[in-house]
């Protein structure tokens, strides 16, 4: 049972539920509403209660059935719509018929016809109210919706106008509404609380007096400009600041004007947006292009296929293009290394990775490439690159100089750096090989370590105080290796300076130089030392002269200088060869350097001349002269010793000038043209002599010299002549002549030989000058030879010895004679006895030569010289000359008369032919005719003259 009951309230409760939702369905605002079947339910109870209230009142059979049903049908429609009203309608009609229509109680055919009619007009009005009413209910429905709607507008824009007020209140953005005078005609809260006032106090005040404009004159200028200018209808943009609690904002304020539906300006509105965030990232985006642009590094941004979109001015500088320029230029313009498919590979590879760092070198507008260092990052959000490049062509160049440093310390020269107190820090390998010494053994030490007590406190003094001065020094220094060995090193130091200028360390450099000094000591011996003798030579001798002078001017001592000459030497050089000659030097060198004390110099000035020095020969002058003599004495004995030289035994003496010099002397070449000219004079006065300086010696010297001089510029000036004098037989004929030289100076006149010919003697032009009178005898009997009257005639010259010793003498005949094709039986060579002195052996192999040529040999001023009959005997001549002097006096002198007696027998016994030079009278020819000469040559046949007079003189007989 309460089971039951329960089941029940349940039910009711359901249905109560649903009927209340079909309720609220019913009279929603919805237009619609859906038939339920809660709506059948109320209906059936609707019309349950109804016939209930009509039975409980009245009797079925009182009639008026259809009116108990109407109201229910009513609000049955009313509750649940025209459904239901339906629905009630017909259940209505099937009750009435049911309950209502006798027999009552009772459904059947027969009842349903008979309230037919009845029951069509009810479920016809049942209908119609349906419809009515649902049709007034759905006009009722339409009616609330649409004011419910009306009503729902308004209040939506309401709410949006309170929604837009409220945002344009708070909105972040300063909105000033101005009427048309520029006062402020309304505001929004955002204002006045960022200019801290109130509405009241800012409503009707002029825009541009607005306390929030801090009173700037410049903001005041903006505004008021602004101002004018929106009145003309033209929008305004400024920007301004304002003063917000104390601190300053930027805002950005846009002045519009406000129209009026007619297109009238009614005011303006001011929107100011606060833009100090913009401002900052300004600032922030302003601070980053000014880091990139005041960088050293250059910067740019590329696309991805590598054109230039932006560049810095740093990059712009190292380029030498402006930054107009770089943009919109391809990477391959300025990349020095890579070509573009590099440059697209690289770039590519920047891509993938994200970023790259490497090293390039880039090419200026100029051509000059430099390197760089590269930076690069890819942004994948802008799709670019960013690459920042650094100029490293310094730092390579630094690299490479600490390579060529490194490579510097490497090199063979010792190196040491010490710092500035002088404690070593380093040493090379180089130092260690010198000096013998560890790097371990020497760092932290002194280079005192090395000095090898040769130089003095002082000498170190001055190199440091040079160094502290100059920053240098440089020079020969002597150290001493670890094994103790002195050594000679040429050092330089050099101060390092760091970037303030102050000396950081030193730097000493070092070489050995034994070896170089050995080659240097060799050298100076090669130039102050004679090769052969190994003694000083001139220029050493001149500096030792040169101390000399300067000592005697000090201690008044006096000097001497003793200049000597080997007497003969010449000939033996020339006949001998120059071996023989070296090795008598070398001998007379070291008799010299026995001769004399350690403290005198023995010097060899060139051929076989040597010059002593004698330093303190004595405070005197006389003194010092007989010091002098005494030790020129012992030398001239000395060297007068005979040479054994490879098997020959050479007689040689020597020939000394002294000349003393004291404080008064100076000068050095004087001095020894002073023991020069006294050399001569003791040659002059028979060699073997020692003879003091005198000066008038000096100066017939010094005029033999300018002579020597000018003949040298007479042989090829043409100067030269040949004269030629006849030599007669004992008919006075002219059998032929002799070729005697002369010298035709521009300003002396006419030179005889005897004045010059010794001079060429004594040098080398002898030579020259023989070689010019053979060729102009020869072409002038060549010229003879082709004339009758001359045709006969024979040609002597003059040979000297020097010119006969030439080693190629006889070529240079043999070649004159065929050169101008003479006959060579015509021409006859003079030689003196001075050929003849040495080597008998050669100068009659020579001689044999030319006689085999056909040329005849005659021997000159016979009898004055040393010659002695075994060379008569051996040698092949044709013809014995006897000397003038013999002849001059032969009618006075006895001693002349048997000597020329004696060489007239003795050339025919040696079947020699005999002519005597000289003759100038009747008396000396009739003496010589008588003792059987043959031949004559003298004034009394006739003097030298041209070949042109003697033609004549021939000729006219
Ligand atoms: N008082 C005097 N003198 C006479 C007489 N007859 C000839 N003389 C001179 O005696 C010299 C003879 O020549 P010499 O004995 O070979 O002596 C020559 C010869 O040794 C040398 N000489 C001349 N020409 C040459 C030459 O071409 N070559 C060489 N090497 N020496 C030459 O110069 C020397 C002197 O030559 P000159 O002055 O020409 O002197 C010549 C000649 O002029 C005379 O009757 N009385």
């Amino acid at each position: 049972m309460a089971n039951n009951v329960r089941f029940l309230r349940g039910g009711c409760r359901c249905y109560i539920e649903a009927l209340v939702r079909h309720l609220e369905n019913r009279y929603s605002v919805s237009t619609k509403y859906r038939t339920h079947w809660s709506g059948y339910l109320l209906a059936l109870l609707i019309m349950a209660g109804a016939l209930g209230v009509r039975l409980l009142i009245a009797p079925v059979e009182a009639g008026l059935q259809y009116i108990t049903f109407f109201p229910a049908v009513t609000l049955s429609v009313l509750l649940s719509g025209f459904r239901i009203g339906l629905f009630a309608t017909i259940l209505g009609a099937l009750l009435a018929t049911c309950i209502f229509t006798p027999p009552y109680y009772a459904l059947s055919w027969a009842t349903l016809e008979k309230s037919f009619w009845s029951n069509l007009v009810f479920i016809f009005d049942g209908t119609l109210v349906s419809l009515a009413i649902d049709a007034m209910h759905r006009y009722r429905l339409l009616m609330s919706a649409k004011l419910n709607q009306a009503l729902d507008v308004s209040s939506a824009v309401e709410s949006n106008n309170r929604h837009l007020r409220q945002i344009l209140e708070h909105l972040p953005i300063n909105l000033i509404l101005l009427d048309r005078q520029g006062n402020v005609a309304e505001v929004n809260q955002t204002t006045l609380q960022r200019i801290g006032r109130d509405r009241d106090a800012v409503i009707g005040k002029a825009f541009v007096d607005l306390s929030c404009w801090t009173y700037d004159p410049r903001i005041h200028g903006k505004i008021q400009l602004a101002l004018q200018l929106v009145q003309q209808g033209l929008n305004q943009r400024f920007d301004v600041a304002m003063s917000v609690g104390g601190r300053m904002l930027p805002v950005d304020f846009q002045l519009k004007p406000v129209y009026a539906e007619n297109g009238e300006i009614t005011g303006y509105l001011a929107a100011g947006v606060d833009i100090s965030a913009r401002k900052q990232a300004e600032i922030i985006l302003l601070r980053h292009k000014t880091c990139i642009d005041t960088a050293h590094d250059g910067f740019w941004i590329t696309d991805m296929d590598g054109y230039i979109l932006d560049v810095n001015q740093s990059y712009a500088y190292m380029s030498g293009y402006t930054e107009v320029e770089l943009v919109g230029m391809h990477i391959s313009a300025v990349e020095a290394n890579e070509d573009a498919a590099d440059i697209k590979a690289h770039l590519a590879k920047i891509l993938a990775q994200g970023h790259d760092m490497f090293e390039t070198r880039h090419r200026r507008k100029d051509g000059h490439v430099y390197d760089v260092e590269v930076s690069v990052n890819f942004n994948g959000e802008t799709r670019e690159l960013f690459a920042f490049f650094r100029d490293i062509t310094e730092r390579k160049q630094n690299l490479a100089k600490l390579r060529i440093a490194a490579v510097t310390f490497d090199s063979p020269d010792g190196i040491m750096v010490t710092d500035t107190t002088g404690i070593i820090l380093q040493v090379n390998r180089a130092f260690q090989e010198i000096t013998g010494y560890s790097a371990e053994e020497v760092i932290g030490k002194r280079p005192s370590l090395l000095s090898s007590g040769r130089h003095d406190k002082t000498f170190y003094k001055e190199m440091w105080t040079q160094l502290q001065t100059t920053g240098y020094w440089s020079g020969e220094i002597w150290d001493r290796r670890k094994n103790g060995q002195i050594y000679p090193k040429c050092l330089t130091i050099t101060a390092v300076k760091d970037d303030r200028g102050t000396v950081s360390e030193y730097v000493a450099t070092f070489g050995d130089i034994t070896e170089r000094k050995r080659v240097e000591e060799e050298i100076r011996n090669l130039a102050f030392y004679d090769d052969l003798t190994k003694l000083p030579n001139r220029r050493l001798l001149q500096d030792r002269i040169e101390h000399a002078l300067l000592a005697a001017a000090r201690n008044g001592q006096y000097g001497a200088l003793l200049f000597l000459d080997m007497d003969k030497f010449k000939l033996l050089n020339d006949t001998l060869g120059h071996h023989h000659g070296d090795i008598m030097l070398v001998e007379v060198a070291n008799r010299l350097k026995f001769s004399v004390r350690e403290a005198d110099s023995v010097a060899r000035i060139g051929g076989d001349e040597f010059v002593l020095l004698l330093e303190k020969v004595g405070e005197s002058i006389n003194e010092a002269s007989q010091k002098a003599a005494l030790v020129a004495e012992k030398i001239r004995a000395a060297l007068a010793v005979p040479y054994h030289i490879l098997n020959h035994v050479h007689h040689s003496t020597p020939s000394i000038g002294v000349r003393l010099f004291g404080a008064d002397d100076n000068s050095v070449e004087d001095l020894l043209k002073h023991a020069d000219a006294a050399m001569y004079e003791a040659k002059n006065g028979g060699r073997n002599q020692v003879r003091f300086f005198d000066p008038d010696l000096q100066k017939v010297l010094e005029s033999r010299a300018a002579m020597e001089a000018d003949l040298r510029r007479a042989l090829d000036a043409g100067q030269l002549q040949l004269h030629y004098q006849p030599q007669c037989d004992v008919e006075r004929r002219v059998i032929g002549v002799e070729a005697l030289i002369r010298w035709l100076h521009p300003e002396r006149g006419l030179i005889p030989p005897l004045e010059f010919i010794p001079i060429a003697e004594e040098s080398s032009l002898i030579l020259d000058i023989g070689c010019w009178v053979l060729n102009t005898a020869c072409r002038q009997l060549a010229e003879w030879q082709k004339q009758p009257s001359m045709r006969h005639l024979q040609v002597a010259i003059n040979v000297s010895a020097h010119q006969f010793n030439t080693h190629d003498f006889i070529k240079s005949v043999q070649t004159a004679i065929s050169a101008h094709g003479v006959d060579a039986t015509a021409l006859k060579l003079e030689l003196t006895e001075t050929v003849i002195v040495n080597d008998v052996e050669a100068v009659k192999a020579k001689m044999l030569v030319l006689k085999a040529f056909g040329v005849k040999l005659s021997l000159d001023d016979f009898g004055t010289g040393y010659s002695s009959l075994a060379y008569l005997k051996q040698l092949p001549l044709d013809q014995l000359k006897i000397d003038r002097s013999f002849v001059r006096d032969i009618a006075t002198d006895p001693s002349d008369e048997v000597m020329v007696k004696a060489i007239i027998d003795m050339a025919n016994n040696f079947h020699l032919q005999v002519i005597a030079e000289g003759v100038e009278t009747g008396e000396q020819l009739n003496f010589l005719k008588l003792h059987g000469c043959e031949a004559f040559q003298g004034y009394l046949f006739g003097r030298p003259v041209p070949a042109s007079d003697l033609n004549f003189m021939v000729e006219g007989g």
